[in-house]
């Protein structure tokens, strides 16, 4: 019997465009006006086993912390906030993430670089790559070269994967 034959529906999402799906779901979650990041962490049973968002610690209130982007750095997000791919690998069920990969919205920072390399996540999937010029993601693609760990940009290809929340389907 050809695919055709058996009836089966053809546009259904491939693996990879399901993994970064559940990453963007996730980000949908993040309280930053600015950048919304989402990371999925699939093993190799295609097993999502992780997934996390950008946002401050537990326990920190997303209103008694600022979210802005400009200011004295103490007025700023960046020392507070946890990055979606940390955050994905400390949200992960118990076990080994050994030989998982991460699908993520954003390319990894240097910090995020040595946690993946560190948990042994060995493959990065990610869909932007919108500061490849600093100085932090220079260092990101230093240790995952080193490391040999396995970077790949993904070309979608559902460009757009629309979910309604109906209760009539
Ligand atoms: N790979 C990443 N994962 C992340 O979760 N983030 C978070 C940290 C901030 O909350 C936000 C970046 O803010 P901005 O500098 O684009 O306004 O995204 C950032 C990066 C890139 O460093
Ligand atoms: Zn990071």
């Amino acid at each position: 019997m050809t695919a055709q034959d058996s009836g089966k529906r053809s546009d259904y999402l491939s693996w990879d465009d399901y993994f970064m799906s559940v990453a963007l779901l996730s980000a949908q979650r993040s309280k930053d006006p600015n950048t919304q990041v989402g990371a999925c962490i699939v093993n190799r049973q295609k097993r999502i086993v992780g997934v996390g968002y950008n946002g401050f610690p537990t326990g920190c209130s997303d209103e008694a912390l600022p979210w802005h982007r400009e200011g004295d750095f103490l007025d700023t997000k960046y020392p507070y906030v946890c990055h979606a791919e940390l955050n994905a690998v400390l949200n992960s069920v118990p076990g080994n993430l050994a030989g998982c990969s991460i699908y993520t919205a954003l390319f990894p920072c240097n910090e995020c670089a040595k946690v993946i390399i560190q948990a042994g996540i060995r493959e990065v999937v990610y869909l932007s790559d919108k500061y490849a010029a600093t100085d932090s993601f220079r260092a990101s693609r230093r240790l995952f070269d080193q490391a040999g760990v396995v970077c790949r940009q993904l070309k979608p290809a559902s460009r757009i994967v629309t979910i309604t929340l109906d209760e009539n389907g």
